[in-house]
């Protein structure tokens, strides 16, 4: 206990402190989650929790604050343990001294130029979505998760392990059983504290599920990364003019050129970036359907310069439409800023850190929370508005703080996907908007925490054609 520390979050009892508060399924612990962020910035942008007497948790919601901790910090702390098991060297979990020289290595390669090689694949995406929502007009409610998940890890597929459509298939059918059994494991272990109990854990149901998940990934892994590597050694490391260049060619090419991955290591980077993209993606554009289904006026504008940037063609988005469809990109920002699909993210905190008002004690868990940023006053009396136009207004708080925007984290640690995330949601919302409009009802939506946020009622929508 500090006695000079930022205030104890309500509620702490002895000896456990705040852990009972954890306790309970996803809609509990998204309610609780989101109650520790008001608290913290009712204090000023620091509060703590104790969970147990050995684990004190910071949870930070001042943007500068946060900026602080995420660069002064880059382990990570036990809470990741969750999905260490499966990809331990993939960037979210690896040690600081794998994950430095590797971060280097891979950042090149998810640069905008390289996705922009790949918008051919996130408009057959798109459009295959489009066709594939079809069947749902004019037939009222319908959950659009199902058709969105697997679009997603279609696209993963095609962009990241480099298989084309007419192998996928059989790979999707097994990748993604696996990487949804993996879900189902992480987050169970994310709401039943007692499967942190390794003697527990392994006499679960929860193990079984977890190794045979990790045996599937890893010889499908194992052999996308086998055929790619031989073909590749063929062309003497020339991608083929045909294709563009995916992350598979990209990581092969340096191991060959720097001998700096082994094939464990591309494996495990693979698994990770496959699994997030997917999800994250998915679960943002589910979230963004809503809500751009129960807001008409948003609705409309998006149209109008959808139709104003593209034209009445059902040609492809390019890289060069990309940035003039300067409204939708508003959307997505506002979408990211009010539903987060990762809201938090946890750092180790090996020495004390100096925030503003307060210093972290060494040896505690410092928690950014992305929520609690986004609901920052600064933003505005709006801020629990979901209104895009404020990303075009002049007077925007972030032009002057861009770490008021944390969706995708903050800092050296920050999320590498964000230009393949951006360009995919922005390329899908504008093929179903120009075809499609929505309508929805986000009062009626109801959202629980594991991994990340999802919703799980309330978020169907209904479609008419444009
Ligand atoms: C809307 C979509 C996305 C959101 C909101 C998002 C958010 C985030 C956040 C908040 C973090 C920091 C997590 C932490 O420190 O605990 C992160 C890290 C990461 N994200 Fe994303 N992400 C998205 C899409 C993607 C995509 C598409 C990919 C892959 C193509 C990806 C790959 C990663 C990786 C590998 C990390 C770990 C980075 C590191 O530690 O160096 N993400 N993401």
């Amino acid at each position: 206990y500090d006695p000079h520390g930022p205030p104890i979050h309500p509620g702490a009892l002895p000896i456990i402190g705040n852990a009972h508060q954890f306790l309970g399924d996803g809609l509990k612990l998204w309610k609780f989650l989101k109650e520790l962020s008001y608290f913290s910035l009712k204090c000023g942008g620091v509060s703590t929790v104790y969970l147990g007497p050995l684990h004190r948790i910071y949870i930070v919601t001042d943007p500068d604050d946060c900026l602080t901790l995420s660069n002064a910090c880059l382990d990570k702390p036990f809470i990741y343990d969750i999905v260490k098991e499966w990809a331990n060297n993939g960037l979210i979990t690896a040690d600081v001294s794998i994950w430095k020289p590797h971060r280097k290595l891979l950042n090149p390669m998810f640069n905008q130029k390289i996705l922009h090689e790949n918008l051919e694949i996130f408009n057959s995406q798109a459009r295959r979505l489009v066709e594939q929502m079809s069947v749902e007009l004019e037939k009222g409610k319908f959950a659009t998760h199902k058709y969105i998940v697997s679009n997603s890890q279609e696209t993963v597929c095609q962009i990241i392990l480099n298989l084309t459509s007419d192998t996928f298939d059989d790979v999707i059918k097994g990748y993604s059983k696996a990487t949804q059994d993996l879900l189902d494991v992480f987050i169970a272990k994310s709401q039943k504290l007692w499967l942190h109990i390794p003697f527990i854990f392994k006499r679960s149901s929860y193990k079984k599920k977890l190794d045979r998940s990790i045996e599937i990934t890893t010889a499908i892994l194992n052999r996308v990364i086998q055929n790619q590597k031989a073909e590749l050694k063929k062309s003497n490391f020339t991608v083929n003019a045909n294709r563009a260049v995916t992350f598979l060619d990209l990581m092969l090419t340096v191991q060959e050129t720097q001998g700096s991955f082994t094939d464990d290591d591309i494996r495990e980077h693979l698994d990770q970036l496959a699994f997030t993209a997917f999800d994250t993606t998915t679960e943002t554009l589910t979230f963004g359907l809503k809500l751009i289904g129960s807001n008409e006026r948003v609705q409309q504008r998006i149209y109008e310069e959808l139709k104003e940037v593209l034209g009445d063609t059902n040609a492809d988005v390019s890289r060069y439409d990309l940035p003039q469809l300067v409204y939708l990109d508003a959307v997505v920002r506002e979408i990211l800023r009010t539903y987060s699909t990762v809201p938090f993210a946890a750092r180790k905190i090996l020495k004390d850190i100096k925030l503003k008002n307060y210093t972290l004690r060494a040896n505690s868990i410092g928690a950014i929370s992305v929520f609690g940023i986004h609901r920052h006053p600064i933003w505005g009396a709006d801020v629990e508005e979901f209104r895009p136009e404020r990303w075009l207004e002049p007077s925007l708080a972030f032009n002057d703080n861009p770490s008021l925007f944390a969706a995708f984290s903050l800092g050296k640690r920050n999320c590498i996907g964000k230009w393949y995330a951006m360009i995919s949601i922005k390329t899908t919302l504008a093929h179903l908007l120009r075809h499609y409009r929505l309508y929805a009802d986000d009062k009626k939506m109801t959202v629980k925490f594991d991994v990340s946020i999802r919703a799980i009622a309330g978020h169907e929508i209904s479609l008419e054609r444009r």
